[in-house]
């Protein structure tokens, strides 16, 4: 089964995904941008593109993506045929929802471009967890120096956000972030282990 946690910068992923490692021992625990054990160069390149302020958004864009591509057949693919949960911290909804976002006035529809981009190889996940905070506190809390134009640029990817989840309800299940980290981690176990005893109960999902 393929969960993924998505949500703005701040809103608590990577503090949820670092304590279901305790919770979930043999799954496979991994993250785009790639990096770590299961980094790879193309991982490195979009964090060399995130420094560059001057980065094309359209490069950026094929960069992540590119990472994606490569992360699927190393990592996901073989953890998935393996039987594996696999947990991975963002995935392409935050492609959809940031590069969304930069590319917003650039191209037509940039949303659907993407989504279009990625329906001929990649894998949906069984269960995207959104850790739901508003643009002003996740901008504070992911240390943002540049407050107001971080939160607004933050206020349109979670625009989109909301628009993947309204088109693909089933998948997503929303988490309120603004909770204090322990209770959004107990939220996060029990939908993690309810969609568990549904694969159980249904294997063919
Ligand atoms: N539920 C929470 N309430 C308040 N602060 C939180 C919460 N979850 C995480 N934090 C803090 O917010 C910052 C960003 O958390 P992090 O898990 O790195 O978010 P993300 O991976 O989504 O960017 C960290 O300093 C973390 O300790
Ligand atoms: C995976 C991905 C991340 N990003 C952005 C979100 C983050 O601002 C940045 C780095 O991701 P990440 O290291 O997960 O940041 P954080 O832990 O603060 O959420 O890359 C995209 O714009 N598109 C993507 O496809």
């Amino acid at each position: 089964m393929l969960v993924t946690l998505e949500g703005l910068d701040g809103s608590g992923k990577t503090t949820v995904w670092e304590a279901l490692h305790e919770v979930y021992p043999d799954a496979t625990f991994t993250r785009e941008p790639t990096s770590g054990p299961t980094g790879s160069w193309y991982g490195d390149a979009v964090y060399r593109s995130i420094e560059d302020d001057d980065a094309d958004s359209l490069a950026e864009l094929f960069l992540y993506t590119a990472d994606h591509a490569d992360h699927l057949s190393r990592v996901i693919e073989p953890a998935l045929e393996r039987g594996d949960l696999v947990i991975s911290d963002r995935y392409s909804d935050s492609r959809y929802a940031y590069q969304g976002a930069t590319l917003e006035g650039e191209i037509d529809r940039p949303l659907e471009y993407i989504v279009d981009i990625h329906e001929a190889f990649s894998i949906d996940p069984d269960l995207t967890i959104y850790l739901d905070l508003d643009a002003e506190t996740a901008a504070a809390r992911s240390g943002s120096t540049n407050k107001f134009e971080r939160a607004e640029y933050l206020e349109s990817v979670r625009e989109n956000y909301e628009r993947l989840i309204e088109q693909d309800s089933d998948r997503f299940v929303r988490v309120d972030a603004t909770q204090p980290p322990e209770v959004v981690l107990e939220r996060v176990k029990r939908v993690l282990e309810q969609a568990l005893e549904r694969e159980d109960s249904d294997p063919t999902r």
